[in-house]
């Protein structure tokens, strides 16, 4: 392949010196024109004093869509501006809510990402902007979330008229307790969601609840908030907005703001020889080591690099593999490498924002920790480890290379893995046109249900905003249970009701399990009671923010699973056996002899054990272990075939059960592409018979009470979907199935019987009876 002739085409030359053509890992190239600056004038009504700040803070000319989306602001329109990586989105939403906080000296704001890193960062960006300045005294941005001390609490609601806050505490901190914030709440003139594209599956419509409760109380107070969000480039940011904030609003799309020319690079790495898989699969070489080679040859070349890896242990893992290559080569270049990881202090990413702004530091291998609210733009070349889940996160990442109008370089680098496998062979999906959407569902009634007894508690539910909430059903039901009470004004609730504390924003639907280092007492994180069983068994293996940790024992009935640090070799994964019954028809249609549906089922799951793989993939052993069986209500995209359909592409009866398996496998896999979420947040099921089709079924569902809106996206875009997933598998060059296609690293059934060519009929079957288009 020739390398365009850029100054990244010559980067990636150099880290392609000595590779044999045919045997290039490389396997698309593109370059992105650079774009001059789209400039708009300071509008009329934007103040004087709060220009000029800007103005002395380096911001002298507006880019057009900081200005478009600030005037829909200002005007009252709920607005999302959704542009590329430091494109300057803050000062989109800066300037109005500065402007009218100047303006009317009892408004307020409030401002809210869903991290407190991120909200840590923003503070800091807005007081630099209004320090020394009296006009601005009145102020006084402040944080409030799980870190801030009792007493800067009681200061803040006092006297901050601006907060910067995060979903959890919004629910638990403000609207816990609304009365305390009358004041707040009356005089809420905007609310800023940063970040928004991350709010997707369940945590997404736990926090579009949490912001429309929020938006209510404003309301009953008699404000009229304005909410202005940012995001990252995304599919369709209008309706995600409009569907978190539960009103309409308009999207600002067009980025006016200066690029230089864009080197990107698709990045497959080649099967290691002599290593075998699950089932004798062939296994490629990792993301991370080849991350780590592209890293110290970018480094040699004196390109200032970041690397994005997807967990801890792999950024330190990248950056010591660099640092030793680059030992024999140039001992002085090995210590200008670094490793950067989640849970560093604010201090410290300073620091290194400056090490790597001024050349101390040359290569850093990083979480994706770097990617929200850092003010790195200007490097030369980034290298991303593994697709990072979504293509906003992916643009997030390829954005920080890039000085303002010079050129660099941006390498994606696959796993072993079909979504990875898919997108370095078709790199339209990965670069073109997003067709993932931000998919979470505020309707599910186990989401909705907690939600409503808490607005009830915030103020009696009128008719009004059970409407507005579309809570008709669920309102109904929890008045039957006894827990709201139907008055005339409205709906209350029942006496002694505390609903607040039992809704975790970000521990998903139903009971949660507490896991527990054992060693500090430190909780790590909670895991939904549904999920725990397969995921932090005895034995398992479980990751915190890059940290590894041994699971030593669950207690279901406490709801505890206690583990200690560890760094064991391999990784474990669940063997269960499923079983799924169809309980609703919600939609579906007919194509010939294919059927496609989006279902309700209750899909019963028993763990019987776990596999441990080695790092290399190579698998150890596995271990058996006895659980009780659960059953999961939720809800699932399905489709069958006929037995006659499938025998007439030349897959025979024996075949199915391997066919359809693989092709579940795969679509799963892909599923990511079109609906933004986590290999792990659903799950699948195939069969030859099932009992309520009576015909060869594959099902793909949400692994979550209610569903999450996973499945539902693959119902309607099941043909770009299936598309992907055949083209995924048919890519793929590996004989008979390999992780990166048909091999799934949450198999029940260890991946057995898979069969790869069964697989590409089935898919290819049910492409030609769906037809085009969705
Ligand atoms: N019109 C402008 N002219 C020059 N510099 C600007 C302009 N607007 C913003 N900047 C600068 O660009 C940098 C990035 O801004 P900002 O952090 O708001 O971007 P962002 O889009 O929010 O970034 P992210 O994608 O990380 O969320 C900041 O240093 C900011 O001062």
């Amino acid at each position: 392949m020739t390398l365009p002739d850029t100054y990244g085409g010559g980067l990636l030359r150099r880290s392609l010196a000595g590779v044999d053509e045919s045997l290039s890992p490389v396997t698309y190239t593109t370059v992105i024109s650079s774009q001059t600056a789209q400039f708009a004038p300071w509008p009329e009504w934007a103040d004087p004093a709060v220009v000029e700040a800007f103005r002395e803070r380096g911001v002298s000319r507006p880019w057009t869509h900081q200005m478009t989306a600030a005037d829909h602001a200002h005007a009252g329109r709920h607005v999302v501006v959704a542009t590329g990586t430091a494109s300057g989105k803050s000062v989109a939403y800066q300037l109005p809510v500065l402007t009218d906080l100047v303006a009317d000296p009892r408004a307020t704001a409030l401002y809210i990402s869903p991290t407190k890193a991120l909200g840590a960062d923003q503070i800091r960006s807005v007081s630099a902007l209004i320090a020394g300045r009296p006009e601005f005294a009145h102020i006084a941005p402040c944080s409030y979330d799980g870190d801030t001390e009792p007493d800067v609490r009681q200061w803040a609601r006092e006297h901050s008229r601006w907060l910067f806050t995060n979903p959890d505490m919004l629910h638990l901190g403000f609207l816990g307790s609304p009365g305390r914030w009358r004041h707040f709440f009356r005089h809420l003139r905007y609310v800023v969601v940063d970040e928004c594209h991350h709010y997707r599956g369940v945590f997404g419509a736990h926090t579009a609840l949490v912001v429309q409760r929020a938006l209510r109380m404003a309301r009953l107070y008699g404000a009229q908030p304005t909410v202005v969000a940012a995001s990252a480039t995304a599919g369709d940011p209008r309706g995600a907005l409009s569907r978190l904030i539960g009103d309409d609003c308009v999207a600002v799309t067009t980025d006016g703001s200066p690029h230089g020319e864009r080197t990107v690079a698709l990045w497959e790495p080649g099967f290691t020889p002599g290593v075998t898989g699950e089932n004798g699969a062939p296994v490629r070489r990792s993301a991370g080591a080849d991350a780590a080679r592209i890293l110290a040859d970018l480094v040699v070349e004196g390109a200032r690099t970041l690397c994005f890896v997807r967990s801890r242990r792999g950024a330190e893992i990248a950056a010591l593999s660099a640092r030793h290559l680059l030992a024999s080569a140039d001992p002085e270049l090995a210590d200008r490498v670094a490793a950067y990881r989640a849970g560093y202090l604010a201090d410290d990413r300073r620091a290194l924002e400056a090490a790597l702004s001024d050349g101390t530091l040359l290569g850093v291998a990083t979480t994706n920790a770097l990617e929200l609210g850092v003010d790195i733009a200007g490097l030369d070349a980034v290298v991303v480890a593994g697709y990072p889940g979504t293509v906003a996160s992916f643009w997030q990442q390829a954005g920080r290379a890039g000085r303002r109008g010079e050129g660099s370089l941006v390498v994606m680098v696959a796993r072993d893995d079909p979504l990875d496998t898919y997108l370095v062979h078709h790199p339209e999906a990965l670069l073109g046109r997003p067709v993932e959407a931000g998919v979470f569902d505020p309707a599910n009634p186990y989401v909705l249900g907690p939600h409503m007894l808490c607005a009830a508690t915030e103020a009696p539910l009128t008719e009004d905003d059970v409407a507005r909430f579309g809570a008709d059903a669920v309102v109904a039901d929890l008045t039957g249970r006894g827990l709201l009470r139907r008055r005339a004004a409205g709906w209350y609730p029942a006496a002694g009701l505390e609903p607040h504390a039992d809704v975790d924003i970000r521990g998903g639907i139903g009971g949660q399990v507490m896991i527990v280092d054992t060693t500090t007492s430190q909780l790590l994180g909670t895991v939904d009671t549904g999920r725990a069983m397969s995921t932090v068994h005895a034995g398992a293996v479980h990751l915190h923010q890059g940290r590894t940790f041994v699971v030593d024992e669950l207690d279901l009935e406490e709801g505890l699973a206690l583990c200690h640090p560890e760094e064991p070799d391999w990784t474990t994964s669940a063997r269960e056996t499923t079983s799924t019954d169809v309980t609703a028809v919600l939609e579906s249609f007919d194509a010939g002899a294919l059927r496609v549906a989006f279902v309700e089922v209750d899909v019963t799951h028993q763990v019987v054990g776990y596999m441990r793989t080695l790092v290399s993939g190579e698998v150890l052993d596995v271990v058996e272990l006895d659980m009780p069986p659960q059953t999961l209500h939720t809800r699932s995209v399905m489709y069958t075939l006929t037995p006659e359909s499938l025998e007439g592409v030349g897959v025979e009866a024996a075949r199915f059960p391997g066919a359809l398996h693989a092709a579940e496998h795969a679509a799963i896999g892909l599923l990511p592409l079109i609906a933004t979420c986590d290999r792990w947040d659903i799950g699948g099921l195939s069969t030859n018979l099932h009992p309520d089709t009576g015909l060869p079924t594959v099902f793909v569902y949400d692994g979550y009470p209610g569903g999450a809106g996973f499945g539902e996206r693959g119902f309607r875009a099941f043909r770009t979907w299936i598309r992907a997933t055949l083209d995924a598998v048919t890519a793929c060059r590996c004989e008979s199935g390999c992780p990166s296609c048909v091999q799934s690293p949450k198999c029940g059934n260890g991946n057995d019987p898979l069969d790869k060519a069964g697989a590409i009929s089935v898919l290819r079957l049910v492409l030609d009876l769906a037809g085009p288009g969705d």
